[in-house]
């Protein structure tokens, strides 16, 4: 589903790659984490799968669609959801996830399905019709995952979804992303909350300084490192190296 080809970034004239040759790839139906300290290159990588940066060497696959050679082909692949979204706050809750609708000219019938059912999983049913200024952080957020949600996407990059939603959100969160994996799609999402990493990720990869040091699930990781430990202290040991 996601194929990441051994690509890099170096930002204007800096001499550190803020990533540095990094490859894995994200099955069809797999949640996948991606995990690291601050500074580590998480945010990077994903503006570079979805196209908002152009790696300096490598490629990028989205279901077979290389990114860089059709955007708008891979940009119906995917939806993101950035750690701070930033959106139209003119406009009103439903006039938002139309036009996320119409972009992706998702048809009426199935806009009116999925609309209904998210807006109902994160309790914004009743604030559809007010302007998204009147919204709080938290709700700004939800707005902006079933706008994300709207067209179906085979696979959905999350940087860092949990924060700033309250504990039944990021529950229902938690169940939609195994949902949609179910369904065949996958999930690719930064945290920095290691316990939901290692509780709902298929795999996880960590990154430190631009680099992949650890990749696998659970068990692989814990296998590599010789360690029966949690993630969180797998990773504190693997990145305080
Ligand atoms: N626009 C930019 N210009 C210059 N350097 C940048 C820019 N954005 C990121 N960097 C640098 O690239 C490196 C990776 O940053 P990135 O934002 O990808 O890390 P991250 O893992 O997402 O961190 P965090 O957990 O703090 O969000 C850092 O050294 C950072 O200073």
């Amino acid at each position: 589903m996601l194929k990441i080809e051994n690509i890099s970034k170096t930002y204007g004239d800096k001499k550190i790659k803020a990533v540095d040759n990094i490859h894995f790839e994200v099955k069809p139906g797999e949640i996948f984490g991606f995990v690291g300290p601050n500074g580590a290159g998480k945010t990077t990588t994903i503006k570079m799968i979805v196209t908002l940066l152009r790696p300096d060497s490598g490629r990028i696959l989205i279901n077979g669609v290389d990114n860089s050679q059709d955007i708008m082909g891979a940009k119906q692949q995917f939806s993101y959801v950035p750690d701070n979204p930033e959106l139209f706050e003119k406009i009103k809750g439903i006039e938002y996830l139309n036009f996320m609708a119409d972009v992706y000219q998702v048809p009426e019938a199935d806009r009116t399905v999925r609309a209904e059912k998210y807006l109902k999983i994160f309790e914004l049913d009743k604030a559809v019709g007010d302007p998204i200024s009147s919204y709080s952080h938290g709700m700004k957020q939800k707005i902006a995952l079933i706008g994300a949600l709207i067209h179906d996407p085979n696979l959905f990059v999350l940087d860092e979804p949990m924060v700033g939603l309250d504990p039944k959100a990021s529950f229902e969160l938690k169940k939609i992303m195994r949902e949609q994996c179910d369904r065949g799609k996958s999930v690719f999402f930064s945290t920095h909350v290691l316990d939901v990493a290692e509780k709902l990720c298929d795999r996880i990869a960590i990154i430190k300084k631009g680099q992949i040091i650890a990749i696998g699930t659970m068990d692989e990781i814990r296998e590599k490192v010789g360690s029966r430990e949690s993630l969180e202290n797998i990773f504190l040991e693997l990145t305080e190296k």
